[in-house]
């Protein structure tokens, strides 16, 4: 795991970058995208290289992470809204290239198997976007979630549906009981994964994510077990940190023969 202690705005840039060699190197990459307010600055700086012809998405997919469960298509709060005015709808993503669990489908169960068999169509995902709850979720894998799980139906905690109530015009009470998720175990399977933090309200979830043991109690610690797993954090953020002044060397002193 490499933890890189940065303001945010260079935070954005380096998850930006790092996208931006992908699709470089190979134009049909698939993307996993999260929605949630700590990837924003990552897609503006996505936008602003496409508007300037230095990156294209045309022949790159992405799949999101999860969805809230019975928000009708279209609600501005849902998943799949979220990331088309965020990101889908700022860059040159060909039709349709841009998928996420349908949270209005008749059978969530049969929903969830479809887009597990999705992903593994598409070859999986190349680099994950990730944020984290201030439970140590991540995509909307609450605490107690099976570290092996795979795309399921969820129940929200309490806190979860609290911190993303301000994203809804009604407030709490409008704020989804269940979603669909992406389970870690999915989520494991990516081949990179770039989780952003900022502020520190994230400080304990970054504190256990980078330095906790492994538990489902806090279920971002699974990501210590994944080969190639960035973490993006800045001063609020890595706060909680014993291991902070050592990141920074680190990355101070990195080669640069050696990417993110
Ligand atoms: N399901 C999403 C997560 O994918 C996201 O990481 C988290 C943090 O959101 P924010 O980045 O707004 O703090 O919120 C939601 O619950």
């Amino acid at each position: 795991m490499e933890v890189v202690i940065a303001p945010a705005a260079e935070l954005a840039e380096l998850a930006a970058d790092a996208i931006a060699e992908l699709l470089d190197r190979r134009p049909e990459a698939v993307l996993g995208l999260a929605t949630g307010s700590s990837p924003l600055g990552i897609y503006d700086a996505l936008a602003e290289r496409v508007a300037s012809g230095r990156t294209s998405f045309a022949a790159a997919h992405g799949f999101t992470l999860d969805e809230y469960v019975g928000l009708p298509a279209g609600h501005p709060c849902s998943y799949d809204a979220v990331i088309r005015a965020e990101l889908v709808d700022r860059v040159d993503f060909a039709p349709g290239a841009v998928r996420g669990p349908d949270g209005t489908a008749a059978d969530l169960l049969a929903e969830c198997s479809r887009y597990e068999a999705a992903i593994a169509d598409a070859g999986g995902v190349d680099l994950q976007i990730l944020g984290i709850g201030t439970d140590g979720h991540i995509a909307f894998n609450e605490p107690g979630s099976s570290l092996a799980s795979r795309t399921r139906v969820k129940t929200l905690t309490e806190q979860t549906r609290r911190d993303n109530a301000r994203f809804f015009d009604g407030g709490l009470p409008e704020v989804p009981r269940h979603c669909l998720t992406q389970g870690l175990g999915t989520i494991m399977e990516a081949r990179h994964v770039v989780l952003i933090a900022r502020g520190e309200a994230k400080a304990e979830a970054v504190r256990q994510l980078v330095e906790g043991p492994i538990s489902t109690r806090w279920p971002a610690t699974v990501l210590q077990l994944h080969p190639h797993a960035t973490v993006l954090v800045d001063e609020g953020a890595a706060s909680g940190l014993e291991l902070a002044s050592y990141f920074r060397w680190t990355y101070d002193n990195k080669p640069a023969w050696q990417r993110l």
